[in-house]
C-alpha cells in the first residue's frame, strides 16, 4: 500500500536493517514469475508437518536445500522425494546486492538455500529463529504482495523485548551479526494488500540463508 509519507530505513536491533521499498516493481513481478515456477516443482509447494504432527500455516518450496523442521537435506523426503531445485546465481547475487543495502561495503554473501514462503489469507508463522544453519552468515528476507505484521524479538528468549513493524511489497529485511539467531514471526497478513499489477493474490516471502552445509556424494 502506498503510504502518505515515505517509510524509512530502520534498524530495530543491532544488526536487523528494514528496507522499505528495496524491490521495484518489475523486480517484484520478476520473483512472482520465478516463484510460480519453483513451486510447480520439481518438488511440490507444501505446508511442513511440525515434530508435533500438526502443519505449518504458511506453504514453503526450497532452493539449493530442502528445509523441514528442523534440518536441511538435498532430496524433499517429506514432499515427494524429488531433488531439491537449484540455487540461481542470479538470486545469490541479489542477496549480495541486499547485504550491501543493509550494511554497505562489499561482501562475499554466498546463500545456498533459500525458502520460499507463501501466505494465503489467515496464514502466519509463530516466534521462532532460523537456526539450522551452520553459518553466521545474514539472513536475507525479501516480501512480495499482501503486507504482513511482522515482529522482530531478541537472541534469548520468545518474548519481549520485540518490535513490531509492517513488511510490505518489495521491502528487504536483513538480520545478522548479533541480530542473527533473534526470535521473529509473521503476526498476520493483511489480505487485499497487495498491488493487483503483481498479479499475486496472498503474501510471499524469500529468505536467502548460507546453510554452511557440505553436500555428500550421491
Ligand atoms: O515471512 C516472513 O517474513 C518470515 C519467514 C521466516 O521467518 C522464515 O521462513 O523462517
Ligand atoms: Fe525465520
Amino acid at each position: 500500500m502506498d503510504s502518505l509519507l515515505p517509510r524509512e530505513r530502520s534498524e530495530p536491533a543491532p544488526g536487523a536493517v528494514h528496507l522499505p521499498g528495496w524491490l521495484s516493481l518489475e523486480q517484484q513481478r520478476e520473483l512472482v514469475v520465478a516463484c510460480r515456477g519453483w513451486a510447480a516443482g520439481p518438488v511440490p509447494m507444501r505446508a511442513a508437518s511440525m515434530p508435533n504432527g500438526s502443519m505449518m500455516s504458511v506453504k514453503t518450496v526450497c532452493l539449493g536445500w530442502h528445509w523441514q523442521p528442523y534440518r536441511y537435506t538435498k532430496t524433499a523426503d517429506d514432499a515427494g522425494g524429488g531433488q531439491v531445485a537449484e540455487f540461481p546465481e542470479w538470486l545469490a547475487q541479489l542477496g549480495r546486492d541486499a547485504v550491501t543495502a543493509a550494511y554497505g561495503g562489499t561482501n562475499s554473501y554466498a546463500p545456498d538455500a533459500a525458502l520460499v514462503n507463501f501466505y494465503d489469507d489467515g496464514a502466519a508463522m509463530g516466534m521462532h529463529q532460523d537456526k539450522d544453519e551452520r553459518s553466521p552468515a545474514p539472513v536475507v528476507s525479501l516480501s512480495i504482495g499482501d503486507s504482513c505484521v511482522f515482529r522482530f524479538g531478541n537472541t534469548e528468549t520468545r518474548n519481549k523485548p520485540w518490535t513490531d513493524l509492517a513488511l510490505e511489497s518489495g521491502d528487504l529485511f536483513v538480520f545478522g551479526g548479533p541480530s542473527r539467531f533473534a526470535y521473529h514471526g509473521v503476526l498476520k497478513t493483511q489480505p487485499g494488500t497487495s498491488d493487483p499489477a503483481l498479479g499475486l493474490k496472498g503474501r510471499l516471502n524469500i529468505t536467502l540463508r548460507e546453510t554452511g552445509l557440505t553436500a555428500t556424494r550421491d
